[in-house]
């Protein structure tokens, strides 16, 4: 069994330890926080060990009630592998602790891509990341994008890619965040820093980016263009497409014209936090015009990234290869709408 240390229990990392917790092949054996708080509460009972990521702040789980495993220092040294979910920033700091110990580390999409050795999506480039020993999950919108640009290459050949992305303003439990009554190109220089990114994905893509901020906390939506190499029927990416785990189209009849109804969709099927783990591709908006491809996505920010946290486990640890890796995480943790 593979033992699994999260790092920064978080927006991702909590959603992280419940999808190691689903693999046949993985085990949590702890998770590290700051403070005590209601996600420290909700780690305690589901039974994972809880572990002061600060030492001088440590007394503070024991006076909220909370029983502390240890410090991170031996979380981190009795793992296989650590998941650093910190906020952006912190895992860059955390760099020296992983190394300290020797345990190879995943960090998230608000690192710098030169921090790590490798920029991982599962769909793309899962063996670049095999024996790595720092790797770094790419953020929620590129993986959004690698997931819909792997298979197009492969078919078609990408010439060009342009891409707005219209970002939710914060998460639903990021009170602090906005705007709440205005919209605003965000970053408001071109490229964005989406489309650099990606190119930690694929080094030799043409690819350009805008970004916006919106008042919307559920989803982020792409609105997407893509010149291929050669001229394809609509119908053609559509078939494409469906043959992709990742990629959910949202078929005409289910009337989901929005966010809004995408995650109520996912809260009526039963998915914990109402989580989408796949793109949501709208399939009437997937349209051709000589070899240009457009379409819409919504990204579910929250979710996307953890079933590439959990196959990057495995490529690091040189575990599986991409198809079976791939094909267990959807498996267990239900993906497939
Ligand atoms: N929330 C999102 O939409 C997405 C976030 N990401 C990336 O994932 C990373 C984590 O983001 P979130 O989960 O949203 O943040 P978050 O703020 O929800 O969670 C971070 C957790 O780490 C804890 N923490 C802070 N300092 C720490 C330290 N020194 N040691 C251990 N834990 C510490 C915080 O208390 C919090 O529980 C960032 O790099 C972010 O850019 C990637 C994709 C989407
Ligand atoms: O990495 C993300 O978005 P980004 O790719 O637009 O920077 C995540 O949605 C986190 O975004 P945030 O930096 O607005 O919290």
């Amino acid at each position: 069994m593979i033992q699994v240390a999260i790092n920064g229990y978080g927006t991702i990392g909590k959603r992280v330890a419940d999808a190691v917790r689903e693999q046949p092949d993985m085990e949590v054996l702890g998770v590290a926080k700051t403070r005590p708080n209601f996600e420290a509460e909700t780690a305690i009972e589901k039974g994972f060990p809880l572990y002061a990521a600060v030492e001088e702040r440590a007394d503070q789980f024991g006076d909220a009630g909370l029983e502390i495993a240890g410090p991170v220092e031996e979380l981190v040294e009795d793992a296989d592998i650590v998941v650093d979910a910190t906020p952006s920033g912190i895992g860059a700091q955390n760099k020296e602790l992983y190394e300290e110990y020797d345990t190879p580390a995943l960090y998230q999409g608000g690192e710098d891509a030169d921090l790590v050795d490798v920029s991982f999506n599962a769909r793309s480039n899962f063996e670049d990341a095999v024996g790595a020993d720092h790797v770094r999950v790419v953020s929620c919108n590129t993986t959004g994008l690698s997931r819909v640009l792997a298979p197009l290459r492969e078919a078609y050949g990408v010439e060009k890619v342009r891409a707005t992305l219209v970002r939710r303003g914060g998460d639903p439990g990021q009170t602090s965040r906005g705007p709440i009554n205005d919209i605003l190109p965000n970053p408001v220089t071109i490229p964005s820093h989406h489309g650099p990114d990606v190119e930690t994905i694929f080094d030799d893509l043409d690819i350009d980016t805008l970004g916006m901020k919106v008042p919307a906390t559920l989803m982020h939506m792409h609105s997407l263009n893509v010149t291929l190499s050669e001229e394809v029927d609509a119908s053609e990416v559509r078939d494409l497409f469906a043959e992709e785990s990742r990629l959910f189209l949202i078929p005409e009849r289910m009337d989901i014209d929005g966010s809004g109804k995408l995650k109520e969709y996912a809260h009526d099927s039963g998915r914990p936090r109402g989580d989408i783990w796949e793109n949501c591709i709208w399939e009437e908006s997937i349209s051709t015009v000589g070899a240009d491809l457009y379409l819409f996505q919504g990204i579910h920010q929250e979710s996307d990234v953890v079933p590439e946290n959990i196959d990057a486990i495995r490529a690091v640890l040189g575990e599986a290869d991409a198809e079976e890796s791939i094909e267990t995480t959807d498996g267990t943790i239900g993906i497939g709408l």
